[in-house]
């Protein structure tokens, strides 16, 4: 498969008739049949517990059920795996992987972190008798019966451009329990059937999606497979639980000494008395020739307190020159500490250097196949050292809401991320505890670097962004280059945001915890890097 975001048109495939998707209960098996590929679907209706009905379908009249075809595909593929390498795959989601905000205290994930087939699907009864019968329908009009090869427990009837399934336990109809498919003789013919057609109409659809998100590529070197269909480009953070954002025009700006075009432009680090970057990080260099540094020493030193407001803050960027772009001041790429920016009810204008993350990315991404972490993310271009990158999107849930869904998930794979950087502060709405904060879930919708793998010694970090400096529950995490990489290189981060180690002490601690049989559910790191500590989660 090659490197493209162009769609060439599903519609191509489609026949005149099809399956819709909410009549189908489960693709079953597949097969191959006059060199056409077929699905083998269970029917929703079901009046009878054992006569659900289902019947095989050549792949363009499922065009509309290619969800529920990858997930019988990935399954199959999961199957034959585990088969191949007789593991066991563990179903225990206990462990939390709910990942937390940057550069926080110490990071700790929470703990929370066929068999008795009554006909062959060749059974040559099924087409005689399907074709023969029901001809008019329940309410008299004239019904076409579709040439099924096989169909169970009733009949296909095509209307209005649609495939409908018609129970029936008439005996005149192939009769089977229907729980009992696939038949052994199915799953053994299907496993030297490919897959290949349907793979490639569920690429096709996947690349539609894409549309949403402009510069952004798909590729795959590995094998026949496809990032979900159960997943929506989104290009901002959605909503829900009720959960609120404050109108952008109650955002305070960040006063009347910052003008537009300042210093040539520098915006708002001209005044240095920027309200926005009120609770920045404070540049010690400045303050050092202030009277009330011998405080601040102390402060940091003895711990109390200590009022920085009125303080110089450091800057969060250095603008590029000569088509450059602008980078993260070293401070921060460092440090971790939140970054703030202006926002639109700023006098400084749109130039103002604070405005970097909220004009959104500018460099081209590729979602390509890894061998053994799933879809990777790779840049275009060359990125370099505090380069921004572009900001981690899905739904905004509650924290509860993250719970459930954790608790829910068959998946292993984990897209969850708290917004508790500022957990232990106060903002408008009060204390901030971890249990009332916000969790963004990139699973279902996102943007490309949802795809980001963890890597324990990783070339990109993720940072904490402000525009409404009076909501800390509602926030924006941005990632950024932590060192230049090369386009081409898959990017990374540290999904637990540790601190690195020695290299002697990170291979100690990862040679233990392999032999430690209490991390036998965890989900072990390929990152492959020389301090890797071994597993994903803590
Ligand atoms: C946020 S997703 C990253 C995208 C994911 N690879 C995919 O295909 O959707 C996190 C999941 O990717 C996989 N993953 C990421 N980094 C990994 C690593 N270093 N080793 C093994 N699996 C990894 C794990 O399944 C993890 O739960």
């Amino acid at each position: 498969m090659s490197t493209t975001s162009n769609a060439s048109l599903i519609t191509r495939a489609r026949a005149t008739h099809g399956v819709k998707e909410r009549d189908v209960s489960k693709v079953l098996c597949h097969r191959l049949r006059a060199g056409v590929e077929e699905y083998l679907i269970k029917w929703r209706i079901r009046t009878t517990s054992e006569h659900a009905m289902a019947s095989w379908h050549a792949v363009d009249q499922l065009t509309d059920c290619l969800k529920q075809i990858q997930l019988y595909i990935e399954e199959s593929n999961e199957k034959n795996l585990a088969l191949k390498s007789s593991l066991l795959i563990s179903n225990d989601h206990h462990a939390s992987r709910k990942r937390k905000s940057p550069g926080g205290d110490p990071v700790t994930i929470q703990s929370r972190d066929a068999a008795n087939g009554l006909l062959t699907p060749h059974d040559p009864r099924q087409l005689s008798r399907a074709s023969s019968v029901g001809s008019i329908s329940s309410s008299g009009s004239k019904k076409q019966i579709v040439n099924s090869p096989s169909v169970y427990n009733g009949f296909l009837v095509r209307k209005a451009g649609r495939i409908k399934g018609q129970q029936s336990s008439d005996p005149i109809y192939p009769q089977i329990n229907a729980d009992t498919l696939p038949t052994p003789e199915m799953v053994n013919a299907a496993k030297n059937c490919p897959m290949t057609e349907a793979e490639r109409l569920i690429r096709e659809l996947f690349y539609l999606t894409l549309n949403a998100v402009p510069n952004v590529h798909l590729e795959n070197k590995v094998d026949g497979s496809t990032p979900s269909l159960n997943f929506t480009f989104t290009n901002k953070l959605v909503y829900q639980n009720g959960i609120y954002q404050a109108p952008v025009d109650t955002y305070e700006g960040c006063g009347p000494k910052c003008k537009p075009n300042m210093g040539q432009n520098c915006g708002c680090e001209y005044t240095k008395v920027c309200q926005c970057l009120e609770f920045a990080a404070v540049d010690e260099q400045q303050l050092k020739k202030m009277p009330e540094w011998d405080d601040y020493v102390k402060f940091k030193e003895e711990g109390g307190s200590f009022d920085t407001s009125g303080a110089p803050k450091r800057f969060p960027y250095l603008r590029g020159h000569s088509g450059r772009p602008s980078i993260l001041q070293s401070h921060y790429l460092e440090s971790r500490e939140p970054i703030y920016e202006c926002n639109p009810n700023c006098n400084c204008g749109p130039m103002c250097k604070t405005r970097l993350v909220q004009k959104g990315r500018k460099v081209g991404l590729t979602i390509f196949k890894t061998r053994d972490r799933g879809w990777g993310l790779y840049c275009n271009e060359d990125l370099i050292e505090g380069e921004f990158i572009d900001t981690y999107l899905g739904e905004v849930i509650t924290n509860e809401e993250a719970d459930l869904r954790e608790a829910q998930s068959k998946d292993k794979s984990s897209y969850l991320y708290a917004l508790d950087k500022f957990v232990g502060d106060e903002d408008v709405g009060g204390l901030i505890t971890q249990d009332d904060c916000y969790v963004v879930d990139g699973q279902h919708m996102g943007g490309p670097t949802r795809f980001i793998n963890h890597s324990c010694e990783p070339n990109c970090r993720q940072y904490s962004v402000c525009y409404n400096k009076h909501d800390l529950r509602l926030y924006h995490l941005a990632f950024f280059a932590y060192e230049d990489i090369p386009q081409g290189t898959e990017l990374t981060f540290d999904y637990a945001d540790k601190d690195e180690e020695e290299e002697a002490e990170a291979i100690r601690r990862r040679q233990a915890a392999a032999l430690d049989p209490e991390n036998k559910d965890r989900l072990p790191c390929n990152c492959g890097a020389t301090k890797c500590r071994g597993f994903l989660w803590d």
